[in-house]
Order: structure tokens, then C-alpha cells, then sequence
């Protein structure tokens, strides 16, 4: 394989579990050493993804491309992919050297190799001084070391990881987010990364697939994704954003439902459903001539503060609500509720984004 080929392409894919289509004509192509996440609520198909992935479940219909090698109907073995799990899937009988050196044992490894790798993969998430212990005397973030360690011991070309940070702490969870980006920079193995958690992966991937309800919504980096949300589901999945309704009347020119209109960088679009604007990209006065858009007259309700920003929530004409965050720096703009303000942001904040069909209105 060379290295511009995609370590993972799925072309087409559908799953129906009996009549209930679980995965709806799915394509993504995903490089080497790509640190990929899939993200989406609850039910919208991640953890099929990676299974169909993994060889645990075979698509209905499309095709799986892993390493330029069709394996849509292989079985699991035959894949070169390992999967880290929530729940660690330690052997609980065997020692910490015993669960990492496994995958090389089954592979018949000569003594002397396996006992390098072993160490070095032990060292990469630093548990060798744990290597006699069983994992019921581990903590939950050395066992999912552990588990790391085992599952590149045998460099597969992807590895799955299926919210595995989850059972975790806060502050044992960061630490262990840390671990994990350093680790597939050094490894270079493509992670393929489902998670709940928006912020984690706004952090540390390289490139994002948003789904719901089984259709893939957006693909794009943790900036594009964030700042170019294309429908209003991810733009609202993915941290907090005003949507304003409204279409376009002329290239670059979108009127909201309320009659305001605002310069954007989207050309006209039949099917722009909202503007989407994040709270903190407002300002209270331009800062520069790039702050084109002036809302005037907001009605301010409510201010509330979270100590690093305060957030304040506005009406504008029409009662459409707005929210506005601003950081410290801005604390001498406290403005009063009761009050009125006038707000600008600039063109290239203003998303336009589509509607989404059937799955939008929830
Ligand atoms: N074996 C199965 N038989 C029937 N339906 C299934 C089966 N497995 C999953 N589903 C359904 O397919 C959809 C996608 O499930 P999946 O587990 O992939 O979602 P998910 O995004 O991983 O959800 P969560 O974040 O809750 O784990 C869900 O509606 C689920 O009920």
C-alpha cells in the first residue's frame, strides 16, 4: 500500500438490522495516520460503523476498503484492525506483560522479539513497572493503558476506539486524552475515535464525521466543522450557536425571518434554512472594518456569569433569541438587562446552514 492510498474507504455503505436501516449510504475515506473521530448522539449508528469496521458486522450493501483490499465479507482475523473498548477487555487471570505480549503470542513471535516489543509497548504508556500486576490491582486509566499497549503491539492499520475514555473521571480522562494524541503522533497509526463528548474530539482529532440518525451530516476538521457548520444539526451539535431563520435573497445577502438582513460569504442557496452565529464571535462595537453586520436595538434579558465568561442572552426584533459570550477582557462591557445594545459581527462568522430533511426537527 503506498501512502496516499486511504487506510479506510467505505463506499455506499448500508446496515438495515431487520427492516430498520441503521446506516444510510455512508462514504468516508480516511488517511494514514489520521487521528479520525465519529461523532453523533445517541443511537445514530457509530458503534455499527465500527463493527462493520472491525468485522463484527458485515454491511447490506456497499463496500469496505481497508488497506485498498475490499474486506466487506472477511471476518474479523483476517482484518489487520484491533479495537480498544470502554470497558478495557483485559484478561483478568494473566498479568499486565502477559495481556500485551497475548497478540504476539498467538502470532507464534520468537521469545527474545516478543519480549522487546512487549517492553516497548509497555513503555510507550508508561506501565512497565506495572508488568507483574494482574488488572483488578490497576486503576481504571492504567488498565486502559494497558489495553492501548496490547492493541499496538501488533501495528494494525487501524485501531477502533469505542468511547474509551468514557468510565473515566474528569481529570483522569484529560490526562488520559494527552496520552492518547501523543501516542498516535508517535505510533502514526490511523485511530478511527467515537465519542459523546464534541469537546474531545474538537481537541484531538484531525478530522471529524458528524452523524445522525445514520446519515453522515458533515466530514471536515475540528475548525471547518466548527466554524462552517453546513447543516443546522451539526451546527448545533457541536458547542453553542445562535440559528437565525431566514433564506437567502442574493448571493452573499441572507434575510432573516425577522427582516434584518446580514453580508455573508455564502453565495445564494435555495435550500439556506438558518444563519448560524456563535455567542462569542459578537461584539458590542466593530473592531475593524471587517465587522459588516450590525444588529441594532437588542433587548438584553439576562446575563450570567461562569467566571472565566459570562453569557448574556438577548431578544431581537421579532423575539428571536439571542446569546452572547464574553470573556474577561470584555468585563468592563457588562451591560445592564432591561437595557438596549447594538451587536456586530463580522461576514465570515455567519454560517449559512441547510435544513437536513426528516431528521432535522429533533
Ligand atoms: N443488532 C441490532 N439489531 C437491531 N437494531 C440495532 C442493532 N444494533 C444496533 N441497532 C440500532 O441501530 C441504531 C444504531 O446503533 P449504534 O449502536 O450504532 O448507535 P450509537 O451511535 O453507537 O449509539 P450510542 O452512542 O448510544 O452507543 C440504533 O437505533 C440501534 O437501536
Amino acid at each position: 500500500m503506498n501512502d496516499s492510498q486511504p487506510v479506510l474507504e467505505m463506499i455506499n455503505v448500508v446496515k438495515d438490522y431487520g427492516h430498520f436501516t441503521a446506516i444510510k449510504r455512508l462514504n468516508l475515506s480516511v488517511g494514514k495516520g489520521e487521528f479520525f473521530s465519529i461523532i453523533g448522539p445517541s443511537g445514530c449508528g457509530k458503534t455499527t460503523i465500527l463493527k462493520m469496521i472491525a468485522g463484527f458486522e458485515y454491511p447490506t450493501g456497499g463496500e469496505i476498503r481497508i488497506s485498498g483490499v475490499n474486506a466487506s465479507g472477511q471476518p474479523p482475523y483476517q482484518r489487520n484492525v484491533n479495537t480498544v473498548f470502554q470497558n478495557y477487555a483485559l484478561f483478568p487471570h494473566m498479568t499486565v506483560l502477559q495481556n500485551v505480549a497475548y497478540p504476539l503470542k498467538i502470532k507464534q513471535v520468537p521469545k527474545a522479539e516478543m519480549a522487546k516489543r512487549v517492553m516497548d509497548s509497555l513503555d510507550m504508556v508508561s506501565m512497565r513497572e506495572y508488568a507483574d500486576r494482574r488488572p483488578d490491582q490497576l486503576s481504571g486509566g492504567q488498565k486502559q493503558r494497558v489495553a492501548l499497549a496490547r492493541a499496538l503491539i501488533s501495528s494494525p492499520d487501524i485501531l477502533l476506539l469505542d468511547e474509551p475514555l468514557s468510565a473515566l473521571d474528569f481529570h483522569l480522562r484529560q490526562d488520559m486524552q494527552k496520552i492518547l494524541k501523543h501516542l498516535q503522533r508517535e505510533v502514526g497509526i490511523t485511530f478511527i475515535y467515537i465519542t459523546h463528548d464534541q469537546g474531545e474530539a474538537l481537541s484531538l482529532s484531525d478530522r471529524i464525521a458528524v452523524m445522525k440518525r445514520g446519515r453522515l451530516h458533515q466530514v471536515g476538521t475540528p475548525a471547518e466543522i466548527y466554524n462552517h457548520p453546513k447543516t443546522k444539526f451539526v451546527a448545533g451539535f457541536i458547542g453553542k450557536t445562535n440559528l437565525l431563520p431566514g433564506r437567502m435573497i442574493q448571493d452573499h445577502l441572507f434575510q432573516c425571518e425577522n427582516g434584518e438582513t446580514f453580508r455573508v460569504e455564502a453565495p445564494n442557496d435555495p435550500n439556506a434554512a438558518c444563519l448560524s452565529i456563535r455567542p462569542e464571535k459578537i461584539r458590542f462595537a466593530p473592531e475593524d472594518d471587517t465587522y459588516t453586520n450590525k444588529i441594532e436595538g437588542a433587548f438584553v434579558l439576562e446575563e450570567t456569569y461562569y467566571g472565566s465568561e459570562t453569557e448574556v442572552l438577548l431578544k431581537l426584533k421579532g423575539e428571536l433569541p439571542f446569546l452572547l459570550r464574553i470573556t474577561e477582557q470584555d468585563k468592563h462591557r457588562r451591560i445592564a438587562p432591561g437595557t438596549f445594545v447594538d451587536l456586530y459581527f463580522r461576514t465570515e462568522d455567519a454560517a449559512v446552514v441547510q435544513n437536513t430533511g426528516e431528521t432535522d426537527e429533533q
